[in-house]
């Protein structure tokens, strides 16, 4: 993998083996609050013809409550652990696009299982994206415990370096989530051997 950068897709070093057949692994999308994973994930899945998985809304079903009323009844670290459980269960499954919630990258073992089974792409935002699309809804227990805007770029900070560490970056700026799509198909597509079929190659 080469070390190319440009403004709207980066495909960088990444710990794939270029040898190996990428075709089977999930596409696994991370990043803050608000950059999209979810509602470019399910159209991400649609474009490539992939089921669609949202690990929140896994979390969601499980426990019979909204990630906004498990924080609340249970706290976070219990919320943590079940984001942990729901992934490791969900990589097991079939070659999906899942979305993660965007604490989960934040735990070492949930990264360790997402470069043993996906490839992940790291979805970047600006501070004044990511806390305009947060605005829209009042359902990030992590943005009610304060100024929402200073939280957002607390957790930028916090989580940018450790989100740098994904397989590929796309930036999701102003505009339509197709855009979005578009890179990561575009990114995906620059990885060795993904998408290429025997008489491609
Ligand atoms: N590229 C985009 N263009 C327009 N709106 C977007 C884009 N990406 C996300 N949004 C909107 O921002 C809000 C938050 O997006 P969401 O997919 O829930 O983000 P995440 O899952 O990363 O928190 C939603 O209303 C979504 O439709
Ligand atoms: O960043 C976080 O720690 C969280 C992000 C949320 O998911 P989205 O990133 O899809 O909003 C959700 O998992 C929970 O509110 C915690
Ligand atoms: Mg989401």
């Amino acid at each position: 993998m080469s070390k190319q950068r440009d403004d709207k897709v980066m495909s960088k070093t990444t710990g794939l083996d270029p040898a190996e057949d990428l075709d089977h692994r999930s596409i696994v999308l991370v990043g803050l609050m608000g950059a999209g994973k979810s509602s470019v994930g399910r159209r991400l899945a649609t474009e490539l013809g992939l089921p669609f998985k949202d690990a929140d809304t896994e979390i969601e079903k499980a426990s019979n409550l909204s990630v906004a009323e498990f924080f609340e009844r249970h706290g976070e670290e219990a919320f943590r652990k079940g984001e942990r459980q729901v992934i490791a269960r969900l990589l097991t499954g079939p070659r999906q696009v899942l979305a993660t919630g965007g604490g989960a990258y934040m735990d070492e073992d949930t990264r360790t299982l997402i470069a043993e089974k996906g490839i992940s792409v790291w979805l970047r935002a600006e501070l004044d994206v990511l806390y305009k699309r947060c605005m829209k809804r009042n359902n990030r227990p992590l943005l009610k415990k304060g100024n929402p805007r200073k939280i957002l770029k607390d957790l930028m900070d916090e989580r940018y370096p450790i989100y740098g560490l994904a397989d590929l970056t796309a930036d999701s700026g102003e505009g339509p989530h197709e855009i979005v799509v578009g890179k990561i198909v575009s990114a995906l597509a620059s990885l060795p051997k993904h998408n290429r079929t025997a008489s491609d190659q």
